[in-house]
């Protein structure tokens, strides 16, 4: 097995403070907006984000949610390993709320397909976007594509980007892994 470092902490840093930017530009006070970060991996990402939204532009207070997306996938029948379901914890209302969904990677686009479906449980949005670290482009089984998004990857479906995160992880990186 060997990893190429692909986005360092510096240049991580630097996309995170443009995606929350970019989410500024577009929600202005998040007054109708909420962000839900999709288990597991999503949720640093969400977190990050929230903390500059408040550290930066001063906007706190905005409603975050986790949610798991793990019986809501087409292939969850088909795993080989253990199902390790994580928490949803939503505790508002998503009806007629602008979503932002927040996810480390997009690859297939199946965990955002299933995600699509498990919020409808919360209401119906009056919109939903998809605000990605890294977009594995080409990789697509689903016509589904990030509003926002950090950093493109061109790989090979026998190769894993790794998203890495202090508070997690120990660092913050992100990593092509190659088996
Ligand atoms: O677009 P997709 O093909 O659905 O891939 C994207 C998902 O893959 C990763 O989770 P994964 O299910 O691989 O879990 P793990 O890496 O945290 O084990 C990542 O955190 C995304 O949620
Ligand atoms: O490369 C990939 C593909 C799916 N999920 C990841 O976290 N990385």
């Amino acid at each position: 097995m060997s990893q190429k470092m692909l986005l360092s902490s510096k240049e991580m840093n630097i996309i995170l403070h443009r995606l929350a930017c970019q989410l500024v530009e577009n929600h202005t006070t998040f007054e109708n907006s909420v962000l839900i970060g999709i288990q597991p991996r999503g949720t640093f990402l969400a977190n990050r984000i929230a903390s500059i939204l408040k550290e930066e532009y001063g906007i706190s207070g905005v409603k975050m949610g986790q949610l798991d997306i793990t019986f809501y996938r087409d292939d969850f029948r088909r795993s080989d390993k253990p199902l390790e379901a994580n928490k949803t914890h939503i505790d508002f209302v998503v009806e007629d709320k602008r979503v932002i969904f927040i996810d480390d990677v997009l690859y297939t686009g199946r965990s955002i397909r299933a995600a699509l479906t498990a919020v409808q449980s919360f209401g119906r949005p009056s919109e939903i976007e998809l605000l990605t670290l890294i977009d594995r482009r080409f990789s697509r089984h689903l016509p589904i594509q990030p509003d926002y998004n950090g950093r493109q990857v061109d790989a090979i479906n026998e190769e894993k980007v790794k998203v890495n995160w202090k508070e997690n992880d120990g660092e913050d990186a992100v990593y092509l892994i190659s088996k």
